[in-house]
């Protein structure tokens, strides 16, 4: 932070916050762009002006929208310098963005960053350097881009007990999913439209396979349940076994399916609490708000004992969106550095428990082609009931080669449901086991 004397004898003022940016592709790109487009604006917003020090890349070569003076290929380098204050973190995957936050907090610089994979496992490592040194870390851009959902639990809600968080977290995944349901897009045509977009990760596969939404799982967690949940606590399923026929049979319920991160407070019988994190496809109905949510675009749902429910809604992915979360939290950053405030420290202590999928109540809807012989119906019934699991549906489509049975389930612990595809997948009458997800966003 550099300072001058304030000619009129008002004593110090500050006159700039140094800012490197780490990484400039899809969204530190768009922050570049913003700091220098409303330059004037953040100035007056934070009390002195953010000066850009310098910009890390790998390319040096490559043409950029930006005064080449600025650029690198040494982010060490940049991190470490004296007129750096603050490092925005924008390169992704863990190392070396994991050193350099570290460098940067140890050394009293505050760092904004979108890294939800570097965060889902080394928050604990980061919170503690930032708290040493009493430098901020944010991540609002971290978490379903554009929407604030990092302020609103970690703030906003602070005073009440978060019951549950819900939603979509991940843009490309909802981008494929609507683009399929709506025309029976080509799966890996739509992935690619992503990435030419800017939502999806650099290695698509943390997008697909939903490990970027179970780090966002992660992240949300710990924030509501005040316990330090990360990635290997989430349990994960992808959207790549989803097929157009699956969107089309879902239709015929009244649902369609969307990737859905969970985060719930369970509460056992005799009081104990645990933290339940899933990422998997599901049904869930039309009527579902989150059923309307299309796109890249993302939305999560936060059930509070005493707020009640709230939604947030808004763009989850893209450069322009999520750099505005990023400048949202740079200028928290920079005006901690000029008034002297801080930004939330982490908040870990009830360390509840996590729970497993298997005891978790879900709801499971199975897909199968089955011999066309009377009985059959009733001995893959014999299979639910003989785990407690009640059916709620039962759909005949087809005859002959082409019988398919289409069994929604009750809700019952997921590893009662899992044993009876297990037993239905061994019986002689059910051909193939085509599809199984679970159901989501109804009472019973
Ligand atoms: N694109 C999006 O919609 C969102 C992205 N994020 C996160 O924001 C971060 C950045 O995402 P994108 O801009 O989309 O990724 P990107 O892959 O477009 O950009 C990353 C840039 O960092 C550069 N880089 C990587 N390692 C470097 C190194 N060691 N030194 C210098 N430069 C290096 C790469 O060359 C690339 O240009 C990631 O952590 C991502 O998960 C978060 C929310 C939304
Ligand atoms: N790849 C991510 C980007 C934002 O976090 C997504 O698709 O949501
Ligand atoms: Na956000």
């Amino acid at each position: 932070m550099s300072q001058t004397q304030d000619p009129a004898g008002g004593g110090i003022q500050t006159r700039s916050i140094g800012v490197a940016v780490l990484g400039m592709g899809n969204v530190g790109t768009e922050v570049v762009r913003i700091l220098e487009e409303s330059a004037d604006d953040l100035r007056a917003r934070v009390g002195a002006r953010l000066q850009l020090r310098g910009v890390a890349v790998r390319d040096l070569a490559k043409p950029r929208q930006v005064d080449a003076s600025l650029l690198t290929d040494d982010p060490a380098a940049l991190v470490a310098r004296d007129d750096v204050d603050i490092v925005v973190e924008l390169m992704g995957g863990i190392d070396p963005a994991r050193t350099l936050i570290r460098h940067a907090l140890e050394n009293g610089k505050s760092v904004v960053t979108a890294n939800k994979a570097l965060l889902a496992e080394y928050t604990g490592e980061l919170a503690t350097a930032a708290a040493q040194s009493r430098a901020d870390l944010y991540f609002e851009a971290a978490v379903a881009g554009a929407i604030p959902v990092i302020r609103p639990l970690t703030q906003s809600l602070a005073g009440d007990t978060v019951e549950r968080v819900a939603g979509i977290v991940n843009g490309t995944t909802n981008f494929i999913l609507s683009a399929m349901d709506a025309d029976g897009d080509d799966y890996d045509v739509v992935l690619k439209e992503a990435g030419r977009l800017g939502y999806a990760e650099a290695d698509p596969t943390a997008d697909v396979e939903g490990f970027d939404a179970a780090s966002k799982a992660a992240i949300l967690a710990s924030i509501a349940f005040h316990t330090r949940v990360t990635a290997a606590d989430v349990h994960r399923e992808g959207i790549t076994s989803v097929t157009s026929a699956d969107l089309l049979a879902a239709r015929k319920f009244d649902c369609t399916i969307k990737l859905l991160s969970i985060c719930e407070r369970v509460r056992d019988t005799d009081g104990t609490q645990r933290v339940s994190a899933r990422v998997y496809p599901a049904l869930i109905p039309l009527s579902h708000p989150l059923a309307t949510v299309g796109g890249a675009f993302n939305a999560v749902v936060v059930e509070a004992q005493n707020a009640g429910r709230l939604m947030f809604y808004g763009q989850g992915a893209g450069g322009a969106p999520t750099a505005s979360a990023v400048l949202g939290d740079l200028v928290m950053a920079a005006r901690n550095k000029v008034h002297g405030g801080r930004g939330p420290l982490e908040s870990t202590y009830a360390k509840l428990p996590i729970a497993s999928i298997d005891d978790v109540p879900t709801r499971y809807y199975v897909s199968m082609r089955v011999a066309d012989r009377p009985g059959v119906l009733a001995q893959i019934a014999s299979e639910f009931s003989k785990r407690s699991v009640s059916l709620a549906a039962v759909r005949q489509e087809g005859a002959g080669d082409d019988a398919r049975l289409i069994v929604v389930t009750h809700r019952a612990p997921d590893r009662a449901q899992s044993e009876c595809v297990a037993a239905l997948e061994d019986m002689d009458e059910v051909l193939k086991v085509s599809s199984v997800l679970r159901l989501e966003g109804t009472d019973d």
